[in-house]
């Protein structure tokens, strides 16, 4: 009796399967077409689409759920049963699905259009978040310039989505309950499936916080000794308009004025890509070879054809965020980025790149396998390309670093300019999303949505709003993937592990013994290492087909997640940082603010 009611769902997998691609496909190609091109016409065109696939799987999922999947003995037939059984927003009846489908619309092509006036030329207010105002920050040490841009987008881009993200959290929670969830916070920290992930989140950030807390005052030093005590104040947060990014998510735009050696030569490769004429095209052929050389997957001709590498100028409205797509159908992958000639985006074309080598290598699984081990995963593959890229040594020999001194100091300058990009990111990505779990636990209202979000700004993070701050702000609005409802937390898990993949796969390549300061971790490159390359694509294939433990063993040998491999990675730069905070006398961690935002 089981044995046929196995049989018949195991007919019934391979159908809805197939069905279900189809679906994505049509969802993808819509939503493809309202990101690139923001028009009334591709904004109703989607929500028919979306409507139509919610009645589709609704539908479907009746009859999924008429079978005994729970008894199976086949434990890979449970496990596709289990994924389908979870219907998602496509539960909520059609007038609520449409009203959620709205509110992130809405959201979505705020954010996108959102403009600021320039400081330095009042009339000319046509600054969108890509590029002009990611630029002002990457470049202007001017403070006055720099709080005026940040007041102006948090303005334009957060504020004006208070109402619709209000609308946003209602629907999605109905939607969650639908789903058997309590709210949406338990729904996304179910997409890891691991019952003390809380717990092992905040163990993770206590085992890193000393060390972010160390970059932390050596940072706020520099900029006190540059901008002056009463705008950074010695013991308190940090202004978050001081540090190089309109989020203050990473700090590399304030490396080339606070490194720890300034005499040695620059390690930001961005005014050798200029002078050496490097194209958008160029990134992604050098990124694309990268892989290659790792004996993995290169681009199908339809990537190159469909992919939107640079900004159209031709005045229409577009999600800028880069982004990589799986078009479910094993052909049609592709990438969206408006690509500006930069060190940051040498290294977003690699991030994105990940993405699509891991549609690539699961592009056989049945589609409800077609996702990362777990979302963290997801966003670590490109990274690990991206830490074998950045090291000197790589640098050279693609001819985009001179011949250096590859002393002590260096190092020291090199594991700096990681620093601020690996260890700052880690309380802003961590904080992003335990915000986001009290808005949709109930814990924080919309009368307290700006307070609390601060709150976390200066308790995890140890910044501070530039100007005082009230209920009239929605500031987490101004960050997109608050905006998108992209959720966060897969980005600090892929800070953590992407340096446990890198270790071990450093290993293979030869590259990296553990205490042998002759291979130091942080001067590994992978390139070439077809070993190497072998193990990262055994775990890539395996798409969500099994739970992450097992994607975590192939690759390191090890079924847990921790911080030893960034701990190990920065070790050097974390006893330069305490011997230098020491010897300045710098206050560590930091008082509460002076700022009014409650
Ligand atoms: C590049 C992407 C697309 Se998945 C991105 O959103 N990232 C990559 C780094 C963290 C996060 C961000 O920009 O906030
Ligand atoms: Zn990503």
């Amino acid at each position: 009796e089981r044995a046929a009611e196995e049989a018949s769902g195991r007919e019934y997998m391979r159908t809805l399967d197939d069905v279900m691609g189809k679906a994505k496909n049509r969802m993808s190609l819509a939503s493809w077409a309202l990101d690139s091109n923001i028009t009334q016409y591709n904004e109703d065109k989607l929500l028919q689409v979306s409507l139509e696939i919610a009645d589709e799987e609704k539908e479907y999922w009746k009859e999924t759920m008429t079978y005994a999947w729970h008894e199976f003995y086949d434990e890979d037939l449970k496990r596709m049963f289990k994924k389908y059984s979870v219907l998602g927003t496509s539960a909520l009846p059609e007038d609520l699905n449409q009203r959620l489908i709205q509110a992130i619309n809405n959201m979505k092509s705020t954010y996108a259009k959102a403009t600021i006036c320039d400081y330095n030329e009042p009339t000319k207010c046509d600054l969108t978040i890509e590029p002009g105002v990611t630029e002002i920050f990457a470049n202007s040490q001017d403070a006055d310039e720099l709080k005026h841009a940040w007041l102006e987008w948090h303005k334009a881009a957060g504020a004006a989505s208070k109402a619709d993200f209000t609308e946003y959290v209602n629907m999605y929670n109905e939607a969650a309950k639908l789903n058997g969830f309590d709210n949406v916070a338990e729904w996304w920290l179910g997409e890891y499936e691991t019952s003390d992930i809380e717990e092992q989140l905040a163990n993770l950030w206590s085992q890193v916080k000393p060390l972010y807390e160390q970059i932390h005052a050596y940072v706020r030093r520099h900029l006190r000794l540059k901008y002056g005590d009463d705008v950074v104040p010695a013991k308190g947060p940090i202004p978050a308009h001081l540090l190089g990014n309109i989020w203050a998510q990473t700090w590399s735009g304030v490396e080339k004025f606070t490194k720890p050696f300034p005499d040695k030569p620059d390690v930001d490769v961005t005014d050798a890509l200029v002078k050496q004429n490097y194209t958008p095209l160029k990134f992604f052929e050098m990124s694309e070879d990268f892989f290659k050389s790792l004996n993995l997957s290169g681009m199908p001709e339809l990537f190159w054809e469909r992919s939107i590498i640079e900004k159209p100028n031709d005045g229409r409205d577009m999600v800028c965020h880069a982004s990589a797509w799986d078009f479910f159908d094993g052909e049609d992958f592709r990438i969206k980025q408006c690509t500006t000639i930069t060190n940051a985006f040498f290294k977003t074309t690699h991030h994105e790149m990940g993405h699509i080598q891991y549609y690539l290598q699961y592009k056989d699984q049945p589609i409800i396998y077609r996702a990362g081990a777990n979302p963290g995963f997801h966003e670590a593959v490109g990274d690990v390309i991206s830490l074998s890229v950045a090291t000197p040594k790589h640098l050279k020999l693609v001819g985009l670093l001179e011949d250096g001194p590859d002393d002590n100091e260096s190092n020291i300058n090199q594991l700096y300019k990681m620093g601020l990009d690996k260890i700052v990111f880690l309380p802003f990505a961590y904080l992003l999303d335990i915000y986001r779990y009290g808005v949709f636990r109930g814990a924080t209202s919309p009368n307290d949505y700006n307070c609390h979000f601060w709150q976390l700004r200066e308790s995890i993070q140890g910044i501070e709003p530039p100007a005082p701050r009230s209920e009239n702000d929605f500031d987490p609005a101004a960050k997109y993937h608050v905006s998108a409802d992209v959720e966060y937390m897969r980005y600090y898990i892929s800070y953590i592990i992407q340096f446990q993949f890198q270790r071990s796969l450093c290993q293979l390549a030869g590259q990296y013994s553990a205490g042998d300061s002759s291979q130091l971790l942080s001067n590994c490159d992978i390139y070439n290492s077809t070993s190497a390359g072998n193990a990262l694509k055994n775990m890539l294939k395996l798409g969500s087909s099994k739970p992450w433990p097992d994607a975590m063993e192939a690759i390191t040998g090890q079924r847990d997640m921790d911080a030893s491999g960034v701990m190990e990675y920065f070790q050097p730069l974390y006893d330069w940082l305490k011997q230098e905070n020491e010897r300045t006398g710098e206050h560590i961690g930091w008082e509460s603010s002076k700022i009014q935002y409650c």
